[in-house]
């Protein structure tokens, strides 16, 4: 079954587009890697597939259904980690992941599972406010798996994580079906299967991951 499908999907913020004639095709279990210097589009194709933006062009249909107006029936199937970590700042990481855990219908015993396998069992009853970057994107990763979602959409997710952290929390976020925003060319080609490279909003590189080099893809940052 096909988890992503987009037909000249664009958006524009007033004048500027910033994204334009996206067509493609993602497979249940398969990983999209989503390339593009700063400015290129992915977050705003990474927001639209997470149903938080309507595109202004062409259909998107996530998880079978159109984005966003079927949005209700994917949002609680989709693990979404972007720039802003969504957690309550007054909250402690463990009451932030209770909250999601009620939502979703997902037993306690996860959390505890989860904030040791990201090394946050010791801070994990402290405020969200007083965590580092590191310990703020863990705890987010925390919520973006916590419900098993069936698609990962993640927005460079070991961005700000030391190399012990990022050890500790890749596992939890390479498996099943993902887009990933990457700006880490070998890694980030490594666990694609797919390979969509944006130049100015404009889909520049679209191939089968096998068919692109670490070279193909540092070609879009020139
Ligand atoms: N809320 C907004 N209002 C106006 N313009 C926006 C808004 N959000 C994004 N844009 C513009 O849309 C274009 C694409 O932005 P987007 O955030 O999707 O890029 P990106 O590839 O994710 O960049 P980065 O690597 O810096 O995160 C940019 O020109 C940006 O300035």
């Amino acid at each position: 079954m096909r988890a992503i499908e987009l037909a000249d999907v664009g958006r524009a913020y007033g004048e500027r587009i910033a994204l334009a004639g996206v067509t493609l095709d993602v497979e249940e279990g398969e990983t999209l890697a989503v390339f593009g210097s700063n400015g290129a589009g992915k977050t705003t194709l990474l927001r639209i597939l997470a149903t938080l933006l309507k595109p202004h062009h062409g259909v998107a249909r996530v998880l079978g259904k159109q984005v966003p107006r079927e949005g209700w029936a994917v949002r609680g199937r989709l693990g979404f980690l972007g720039h802003e970590p969504l957690l309550y700042r007054d909250l402690t990481a463990r009451e932030n992941l209770r909250f999601h855990a009620r939502l979703h219908d997902v037993p306690f015993a996860r959390i505890d599972e989860l904030l040791d396998a990201v090394g946050m069992r010791l801070r994990a009853d402290d405020p969200v406010h007083t965590y580092s970057r590191g310990m703020l994107q863990r705890t987010a990763v925390c919520r973006a798996v916590l419900h098993e979602p069936d698609l990962l959409l993640l927005d460079e997710p070991l961005a700000g994580l030391d190399p012990g952290a990022a050890a500790l929390v890749a596992p939890l976020i390479s498996s099943g079906t993902r887009v990933v925003i990457s700006h880490d060319v070998e890694h980030g080609l490594a666990e694609a299967d797919l390979v969509l490279g944006l130049r100015g909003g404009r889909v520049a590189l679209l191939e089968r991951a096998g068919a692109v080099t670490p070279a193909d893809v540092r070609a879009l940052y020139v």
